[in-house]
């Protein structure tokens, strides 16, 4: 082992039988540590099943999965329990959850079904929805449920109460509760706790800086009788503060287990020795850190790029020209490069110009498939089956394909079960007992009875197949014939991708002893384990990666660019009163940059639009930051010249000539190719030939 690990790294995958953490910079092998630390175990005789190794994302789960599947035996791979908190404590909990007051069934929802409830609180509480936003709310709930296990600490407004209760009643679990009633289960029911003790006595966590209370409450308590604990992470990459993640479990490691080795990297086998010097650079800033100290023995590489762009369209646009020309020069692959960027929303200038340069790309993480309706359609008829008390599914599907129970029927329905204080289904179940309340059609009530049965029928056969029963699901409901009536090709392809991912997970999981196969058991992997942007988003292995730098966590790639370099972009403007928020900011452009291997790409744009209009934007303080012996900058001739204002032109079309560089506040810059009265015909630099209103260009000369 010592041919593939530094003395350092080596000490840490074989310290075992005490508390461990290895906490270091990016990039010196930390993940690497903990997967031979993982086969160090299995060698030395500690049974699979009794590891339990967490991650922070399902990706960085996948990607342990896979680096181990080329070094152990599948059969040793499949009895470890490897997954996200969330992943693992769910499953846990859904063998234990009738301890907690939950029926086995119960729904996992995300973030967005979350948010779908917490409008709905609103408006049902009369509450002005500009003043209580449901984002915030629901981080302040996450917040609140992530930060106090203890349930009676709880501040209960009235918006977290209904939520509660709504969650309660409809069977419903968000992925703050997986790790809320985990510990309420091991606090509660020692007996259970201890029997998990046994199961996992080797625990092994990455990216531990960005756990939250809940997490290490979790982990405190499991690693209580053993002692067996090893963790490795980085301060200077905690950046989900804003979820609860606490630096103080770092910080209190020694103090919180006994006997503790602490452990420090100090080489970086990532990057150029560029690239860690601007990253070691710009962390010495931050006030609040564990000082360490990082090297390399790399080459020194190139110097940073600096890029400051005339404005967003021409950002993207020197953002795919560059990657275009690098690769033709340096022979790389598009799998080579890796655009990142603070929020979801800036991908979409980029991918303007990424197809019209016709670069394959990948976005990950904004569209999720499930967000697409043809699958929330058949998502939402299996939660319900799942769970009859899913009102929020049941209402969705209730009348789709169409059976006649339209919205005047599904009022009444509702009228009744608030006045009777039943849940919805069991309404429907009844419908002819309710006859002679409300007048509803003999028609409808038959259409509303042979809904009930069939959802009944599949209700009672949760433990088959997933694959099979949800085909015929589909089959009974007529889902499929409803689908190709809209005749969108894309929509028919997802459902059968769809189809083929249960058929995947049934297959996986019938080779392995004691896995559950059942629908249910499908619906939580989807939310929690499977990693389906390659499927559903018809991703390709050879393109440019586009991400948020919160995703890009542990990941790496040769080239790396940081686009929207600008104050209120970049720090981002939530963040900028605040100096721990900034530190927290400034943590997030550390991770960024140490991403790369080689080469790293800053740009800015000079303007950018806001609200519709243009303004004028200011270079974020980070690149300030960066000293100046390590940057080159790119020139960039477009911010020289002068642009006029077009209202000061009028439409008088003698100032335009052909050959001139314009403007347009949509299009960007380009340059006239023919004047034809009040039309002008320009080629712009990202979309070609355009022909244009003279009003609406901006001249340069
Ligand atoms: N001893 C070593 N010899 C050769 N390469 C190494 C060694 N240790 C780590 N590496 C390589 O260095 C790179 C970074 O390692 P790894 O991803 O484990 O770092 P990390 O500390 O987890 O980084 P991050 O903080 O970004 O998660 C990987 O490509 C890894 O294979
Ligand atoms: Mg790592």
């Amino acid at each position: 082992m010592l041919s593939i690990l530094n003395k350092t790294q080596y000490k840490a995958v074989t310290t075992i039988d005490r508390p461990t953490m290895v906490i270091a910079g990016a990039g010196s092998g930390k993940t690497r540590v903990l997967i031979y630390r993982l086969i160090h175990l299995i060698k030395s005789g500690v049974k699979s099943r009794n590891i339990l190794a967490l991650t922070f994302t399902k990706k960085s789960a996948n990607e342990i999965k896979y680096r181990l599947s080329s070094l152990i035996d599948k059969n040793e791979l499949d009895k470890i329990s490897i997954g996200t908190f969330h992943s693992i404590f769910a499953k846990l909990l859904r063998k234990n959850s009738y301890l907690i007051g939950y029926k086995k069934n119960y729904i996992i929802y995300d973030r967005y079904d979350s948010e779908k409830i917490i409008k709905k609180i609103i408006k049902n509480l009369n509450l002005d929805k500009n003043i209580y936003r449901s984002k915030s709310l629901l981080d302040k709930i996450s917040m609140i449920k992530n930060n106090s296990f203890n349930e009676r600490n709880l501040d209960i407004t009235n918006i977290y109460a209904n939520y509660k209760k709504y969650c309660y009643q409809n069977g419903i679990m968000d992925f703050d509760d997986i790790l809320l009633y985990t510990n309420i289960l091991f606090n509660k029911y020692p007996d259970i706790l201890n029997k998990y003790q046994e199961y996992f006595k080797y625990i092994l966590i990455d990216e531990y800086q960005d756990t939250n209370y809940s997490q290490y409450r979790i982990i405190k308590l499991l690693s209580l009788k053993h002692n067996n604990l090893f963790v490795v992470g980085d301060d200077s990459q905690s950046i989900y503060s804003f979820r609860g993640a606490n630096i103080n479990n770092i910080l209190n490691f020694k103090k919180d287990y006994k006997n503790a080795v602490i452990i420090r990297l100090e080489q970086n086998y990532r990057s150029t020795k560029y690239i860690v010097d601007v990253s070691n650079q710009i962390i010495s800033l931050n006030k609040r850190k564990i000082d360490k100290k990082l090297w390399t023995k790399n080459k020194i590489g190139k110097k940073i790029k600096i890029y400051k762009a005339f404005s967003s369209f021409e950002e993207s646009y020197f953002v795919a020209n560059t990657i275009s020309k690098l690769k033709k020069t340096k022979k790389l692959k598009y799998s080579d490069f890796c655009v990142l960027y603070r929020t979801n929303a800036q991908s979409r200038s980029l991918e303007e110009s990424f197809i019209k340069k016709k670069i394959p790309y990948n976005i990950y993480g904004s569209i999720s498939f499930y967000k697409r309706k043809e699958i929330k359609d058949l998502i939402a008829y299996f939660r319900l089956i799942v769970n009859l008390n899913d009102e929020e599914s049941l209402i969705r599907i209730i009348n789709y394909p169409k059976r006649g129970i339209g919205e005047v029927t599904l009022k009444k329905i509702l009228f009744l079960s608030k006045q009777n204080e039943k849940r919805i289904f069991e309404i429907l179940k009844n419908i002819n007992n309710y006859k002679s309340i409300i007048n509803i059609d003999q028609k409808i009530l038959d259409n509303i009875s042979n809904f009930c049965k069939k959802i009944l029928f599949f209700n009672k056969r949760l433990d088959e197949d997933a694959f099979l029963l949800s085909k015929e699901i589909s089959e009974t409901f007529g889902l499929l014939e409803e689908i190709k009536k809209d005749k969108i090709k894309q929509g028919i392809d997802n459902v059968e991708e769809f189809f083929n991912s249960i058929s995947t997970f049934v297959e996986d999981k019938k080779k392995i002893k004691n896995e559950e196969i059942s629908l249910n058991a499908y619906l939580e992997s989807l939310y929690l384990d499977l990693d389906l942007d390659y499927k559903f988003n018809n991703l390709t292995k050879e393109s440019v990666s586009l991400m948020t730098i919160h995703l890009s966590k542990g990941l790496e790639f040769p080239i790396i660019f940081i686009i929207g370099l600008e104050e209120k972009i970049f720090p981002s403007i939530l963040s900028i009163s605040s100096q721990l928020e900034i530190e927290e900011e400034r943590r997030l452009f550390y991770v960024a940059l140490t991403r790369a291997k080689e080469d790293i790409f800053l740009t800015f744009s000079k303007n950018r639009y806001k609200w519709g209009k243009i303004v004028p934007t200011i270079c974020s303080r980070f690149v300030k930051e960066i000293d100046e012996k390590y940057i080159k900058y790119i020139k960039n001739d477009l911010n020289n010249q002068k642009f006029y204002d077009p209202s000061l032109l009028g439409s008088d079309t003698n100032h335009l000539k052909e050959g001139m560089i314009v403007y347009s506040n949509s299009f960007g810059i380009g340059k006239i190719i023919k004047i034809e009265g009040k039309i002008i015909t320009v080629y712009f630099n990202n979309i070609g030939e355009k022909k244009i209103l003279n009003t609406k260009l901006k001249i340069s000369y």
